[in-house]
């Protein structure tokens, strides 16, 4: 098959790169924090939002009943009226008081419901991309930290942000009907004066979100410095390469590039809000000048002087704090954009809209002129491969690194989708049916299997959730894959917790706390949690003996081949000795088919694999492979 042109006639629009969402509006973003705060907390939150009012109207009722009592002592109102008036601002100072208190409890418990409920969204979305080709996007990967990061509190703040505006507002609402009742020009004044802090803010705001997007990638590089400089993968190497100094020099690098970024918008608010501070203080002192002067002419009662000087102050703070409140709520809204990024994304691999059922296999699996490469500017991985799996038969994949033989397995289990060709499970295209149904079917262990930090039971179980609660089960996968007796061993046997990072401090000589396994005893338990996946209908093992000893890698290779009998299976090994029982040897190099068949057959054609088989073998037996070939099929 010729070469295809671009990134994808027929099937290939499906894995070009993945977009990331559409641009939001703020309006939007600003109905999904709110609409997350009413299905999260409706109650805290209608009780939030009146908090806010009554806190933001308490300074202005008492301003006001301050006035008339300070008019109604001077020009000598009756005695009730002056206790009445007393009394009403004994309880307004009183809500004043406990106000705040409650509506700071509101805002935490909006916060953590919120946040919960966002971040459950956000990991159903990220658990909802059936394709790896995301994790393997840097745009994505700073979209997803971002949202990570901001995820379970912007929404909250976002909410609260604009609860803190209602209240600001609610409060320069208030003294600006008072003051247009004492004069029409002071308010406008006042507020003329107060205005350029919100427009500054915002634009203070614009900037920073900027700032943290643009510093994203050289945030990450400096954790990557980080985590390797405190992995314990990575400290055998650190040290024994004396490179320690390097990376910290990087990462300091990567550090400095940030802090240079955010120190420029820390100077430029510095002096902006400086200078905003100090037009507002001019204002002030003009304004009560202005009041004190009226009041010696008769104009102004002492009452209005009082109110006055209080709505300057609270119209002047009110409106600072809602600029910080439009920069808070703003950045929020920002931050939030990344989040609903990765939760609009969509799916990332296209999704047949009458997905075809997986049946149990019956026939086989067929790849047909199946072209697929990671990227459009990356070279071919697999050009044209044709092959059959027939089903109760096992397919080993040999090849030198690099040839594709994990990406193979990979698109079978619709890991990526192929820019051309076609990969059916009993004549159904893989496209047409629902990725999950599909891995149902299918038990593996991969070249770069997982550890997990839980206990050995789960470390099984994973494979298979239904055996978490079946210890029987569990053990017998565990025995299969020949870790059982070492499981035994250990300090609480499968309660065992695989990890030493969860201990309390005082827990830290217990090994009973935690325990690390070796390299190989870890791939038993990736073998043993796939073996718990008995009766699925393809077993794939990419290198499932990698790290084994020659005794370890012989015991596996025999239980595989047990596990094997009569299943569909896919063995990928470059220890040649182990595939050579395969029903089906295929050699892929550079992406294509070069030979199959038996090991027989293809040790008797005297092709690539009788060239890497003979050099293994001699290998082996320590003598140089062109000095005396390995007879073809029996050795
Ligand atoms: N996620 C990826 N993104 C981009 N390129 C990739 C990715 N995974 C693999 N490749 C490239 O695809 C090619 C085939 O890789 P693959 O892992 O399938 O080879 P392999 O035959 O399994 O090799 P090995 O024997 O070393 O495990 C390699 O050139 C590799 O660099």
């Amino acid at each position: 098959m010729s070469e295809p042109s671009a990134a994808g006639p027929g099937t290939g629009g499906r894995s070009s790169a993945p977009s990331v969402g559409r641009p939001v509006s703020g309006v939007r973003l600003l109905g999904i924090a709110a609409t997350l705060a009413g299905r999260a907390c409706p109650l805290v939150l209608g009780v939030h939002t009146v908090l806010a009012l009554a806190v933001g109207l308490v300074p202005v009722i008492a301003a006001w009943l301050t006035k008339c009592l300070l008019d109604g002592l001077v020009n000598g109102a009756s005695r009730r009226d002056l206790l009445v008036l007393a009394a009403g601002l004994a309880a307004i100072g009183l809500l004043g008081r406990l106000a705040p208190h409650a509506s700071r409890y509101c805002k935490a418990e909006m916060n953590r419901r919120v946040g919960l409920l966002a971040q459950r969204r956000l990991f159903d979305a990220v658990n909802a991309y059936t394709g790896l080709r995301r994790f393997e996007d840097p745009r994505f990967l700073d979209e997803l930290r971002l949202a990570r990061q901001g995820g379970g509190s912007n929404p909250g703040q976002a909410v609260d942000g604009i609860l803190g505006i209602l209240r600001s507002a609610t409060t320069v609402g208030g003294f600006l009907v008072a003051l247009w009742l004492l004069s029409p020009w002071a308010g406008a004044f006042i507020v003329m004066t107060s205005a350029p802090a919100l427009v500054a803010e915002i634009g203070l705001s614009r900037r920073r979100a900027r700032t943290i997007w643009r510093v994203g990638p050289a945030e990450r590089r400096e954790l990557f410095y980080g985590s390797l400089l405190s992995s314990v993968q990575a400290a055998k190497e650190v040290r024994l390469f004396g490179i320690g100094d390097f990376l910290r020099d990087r990462m300091i690098a990567e550090r400095s590039t940030v802090n240079v970024a955010s120190r420029a918008v820390d100077w430029r608010e510095l002096w902006v809000q400086t200078a905003l501070g100090a037009l507002a203080a001019l204002a002030t002192a003009g304004g009560l000048l202005w009041a004190v002067g009226a009041a010696a002419t008769g104009m102004l009662t002492v009452g209005d002087v009082t109110v006055f000087a209080a709505a300057v102050a609270a119209v002047q703070s009110s409106l600072a704090t809602i600029a910080a409140d439009v920069a808070r709520t703003h950045h929020a809204l920002v931050l939030l954009r990344h989040y609903v990024a990765v939760v609009d994304a969509g799916p990332d691999l296209p999704r047949s809209a009458s997905p075809r059922p997986t049946a149990a296999l019956r026939r086989g699996i067929e790849l047909r002129d199946v072209w697929f490469r990671y990227a459009p500017d990356h070279p071919w991985t697999l050009r044209g491969v044709d092959l059959f799996i027939p089903h109760g038969t096992s397919l080993a994949v040999v090849g030198r690194n690099g040839a594709g033989k994990s990406t193979l397995v990979k698109l079978l289990c619709r890991f990526y989708a192929p820019q051309r060709g076609r990969i059916l499970w009993d004549g159904v295209d893989i496209a047409d049916m629902c990725p999950e149904e599909l891995r149902h079917r299918i038990g593996a262990v991969f070249q770069d299997f997982m550890s997990y930090d839980l206990t050995v039971t789960e470390n099984i179980a994973l494979g298979d959730l239904s055996a978490l609660g079946d210890p029987e089960r569990v053990r017998a996968a565990a025995l299969r894959a020949g870790v059982h007796d070492t499981v035994c061993g250990l300090p609480r046997g499968y309660d065992t917790l695989l990890s030493r990072s969860f201990f309390l401090e005082s827990d830290k000589k217990d090994p009973e706390t935690g325990i690390v396994l070796s390299g190989g005893q870890a791939q038993r338990l990736a073998l043993a949690r796939a073996f718990l996946r008995d009766g699925r209908d393809l077993l794939i093992l990419d290198e499932p003996s990698a790290g084994l000893d020659a005794e370890a890698e012989h015991e596996i290779h025999t239980a595989i081949r047990t596990h094997r009998v009569g299943r569909t299976s896919v063995l990928i090994s470059h220890r040649l000795g182990a595939v050579r029982e395969a029903d089906l040897i295929v050699v892929l190099s550079e992406g294509r088919v070069r030979e199959q068949g038996t090991h027989d057959g293809l040790m008797a054609a005297g092709g690539e694999y009788r060239r890497l088989f003979s050099l293994q073998a001699a290998g082996y037996r320590g003598h140089r492979s062109d000095e005396q070939p390995v007879p073809g099929g029996t050795s």
